[in-house]
């Protein structure tokens, strides 16, 4: 059994905090504590990769595919965490990165 607590501070930096708490589901003894940051990070990291390959990567040519161009809007704990998954998976022409 797991629970997430997160707690959202926009105005903040980061804007996101939290824990997974994880209890064996046999006895309902906890098993761990982990920072929910981190793990938020690369779930929607890779849950953004895997729905950007569904829905672009595999109907894209070969010349789209050697032109692309991968955009990061935003260099905060998201931003950091696609691009580490999108450029691990993904080779790109270019990456651009946007922050104020
Ligand atoms: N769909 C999902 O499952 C999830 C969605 N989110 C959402 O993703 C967003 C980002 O979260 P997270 O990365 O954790 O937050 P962070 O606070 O780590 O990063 C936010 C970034 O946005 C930048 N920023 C804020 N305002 C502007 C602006 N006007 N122009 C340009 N950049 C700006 C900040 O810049 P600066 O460093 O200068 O302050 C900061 O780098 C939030 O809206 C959050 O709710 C988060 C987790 C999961
Ligand atoms: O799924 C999630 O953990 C979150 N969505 C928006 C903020 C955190």
């Amino acid at each position: 059994m797991c629970v997430k607590t997160i707690t959202s501070f926009p105005e903040s930096s980061p804007a996101i905090d939290g824990a997974v708490s994880l209890f064996n589901s046999n006895n309902g003894r906890l098993l761990l504590i982990a920072d929910a940051k981190e793990i938020t990070a690369r779930r929607t990291a890779t849950a953004s990769f895997l729905a950007t390959q569904l829905l672009a990567f595999k109907k894209w040519k070969n010349e789209q595919k050697e032109n692309a161009i991968l955009t990061i809007l935003g260099c905060g704990v998201q931003g950091r965490a696609h691009l580490d998954v999108f450029t691990q998976l993904f080779k790109w022409n270019k990456v651009k990165k946007k922050k104020r």
